[in-house]
Parts: C-alpha cells; structure tokens; sequence
C-alpha cells in the first residue's frame, strides 16, 4: 500500500483516505494502492468508509494514460479500476463512500458501488461530512455481516456477474490494443 491511499482502523470502521495531492487520478498506482487498502479492510472485516482528501474527490481515470500511455499501460488501468467497482460491490462488509467534491467517472463508479453515499459540496463543512460518514458506519457495523454478505450477493448478483462477464470479454490486453490502433488512426 502506497501514500496514494491510507488505511487506518478505529474499532469496526476503517477509513480509507484517497489524497494524491491534486485531483485524486485513478492512475494504476492509485487503483492498486486502492485494492491494498481494500485488503486490509477484508482481513480487518472493518466497515469501510472510503473517503477523499482536497476538494476533488476523483478526477477519474488518468487521461495522460488515454492519451500518451502503451496499449498495455490502458489495458491494466481499466482493469484495475473495472475491478475495484466490481470488489466494492461485492464487499462482504458494509462500504460508506463520503464525497466531498467532484468525482468524474471512475470516482463516481467506486461512490456508486458502496451500500451507503454521503456528498457534501460548496460550504458544507468538511467535518460535518465525516461525522456523518462515521455515524452511518457505526451503525452498519452493527449488522449481522454475514446476513449483510449474502443480502447483498442476492440483490447484486445480477450486476456483478454482468461485470465480471464484461472484465473477462471485453477488458482483455486487446483492448489497449484497439484504443492504440483508434488514436493512430485518429
Ligand atoms: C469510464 C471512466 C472514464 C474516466 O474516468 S475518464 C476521466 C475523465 N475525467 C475528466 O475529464 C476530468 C478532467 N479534469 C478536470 O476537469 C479538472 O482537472 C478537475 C475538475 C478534476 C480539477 O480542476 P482544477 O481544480 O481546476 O485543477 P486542475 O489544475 O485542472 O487539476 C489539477 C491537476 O490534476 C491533473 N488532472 C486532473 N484530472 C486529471 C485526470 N483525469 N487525468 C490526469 N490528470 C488530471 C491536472 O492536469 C492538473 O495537473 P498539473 O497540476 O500537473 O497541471
């Protein structure tokens, strides 16, 4: 796990802190130190509360990896990322995202694929957006997890399994491959 994204324990919550020190890019770097985090919390069985730092909460995927990266560069990013909304999904314990600010389109899809979303903008204060991140995670992590576990496969099987499908079809090295041909031939 990498400064990229912290992870720190109190009790049955564990916050993870997404903080690059600009606009909070979902670089690979970024997406791995992500899935780090994530491990962390799986073996803690900590409710998660995933959380950003700055006033943007993500600016998405790397564009200069869109734009200038190999076909293989493209190809791990996507996946990495695809992965991460698909692992959030279907985390066995409850995830609390808390959003302070812009999140483009990978951003949103890890907001989007927690059980619980908070978002705060303009003069909201910041720490009026953890307490209440904190108190919903507190009271998730009263849940009976495994009831919580397998509720949520039910309910998310079909849009899990849809994705899966989609990371094993279509997000395949021949991906980068095709972007590359497509910004040759642009
Ligand atoms: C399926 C999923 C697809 C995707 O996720 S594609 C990604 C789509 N994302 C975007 O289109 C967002 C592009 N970025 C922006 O519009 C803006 O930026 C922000 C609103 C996020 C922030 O604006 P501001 O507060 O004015 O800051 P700043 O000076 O523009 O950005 C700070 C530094 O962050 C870099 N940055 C921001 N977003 C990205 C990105 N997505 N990929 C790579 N770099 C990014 C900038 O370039 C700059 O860097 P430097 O300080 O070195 O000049």
């Amino acid at each position: 796990m990498t400064d990229l994204a912290t992870y720190f324990r109190s009790g049955p919550v564990g916050t993870i802190v997404i903080d690059d020190g600009k606009a909070n890019v979902m670089s690979l770097a970024m997406l791995n130190a992500l899935h780090g985090a994530f491990d962390q919390a799986e073996k803690d069985k900590t409710v998660v509360i995933l959380k950003a730092r700055g006033k943007h909460f993500s600016g998405g995927f790397d564009l200069n990896v869109f734009a200038k990266g190999s076909a293989e560069d493209q190809y791990l990013m996507l996946k990495a990322g695809a992965e991460l909304a698909l692992r959030i999904l279907s985390f066995p314990t409850p995830v609390v995202a808390a959003c302070q600010g812009n999140a483009y389109p990978m951003g949103a899809f890890l907001i989007m694929s927690g059980d619980h979303r908070i978002a705060a903008e303009g003069d909201y204060p910041a720490d009026a957006l953890e307490r209440s991140a904190e108190e919903a995670a507190q009271k998730l992590a009263t849940l009976n997890m495994a009831a919580h576990a397998a509720t949520k496969a039910r309910a998310r099987g079909a849009v899990i399994k849809m994705i899966r499908d989609m990371i094993d079809e279509d997000i395949t090295p021949q991906y980068g491959e095709d972007r590359i041909a497509r910004r040759a031939s642009a």
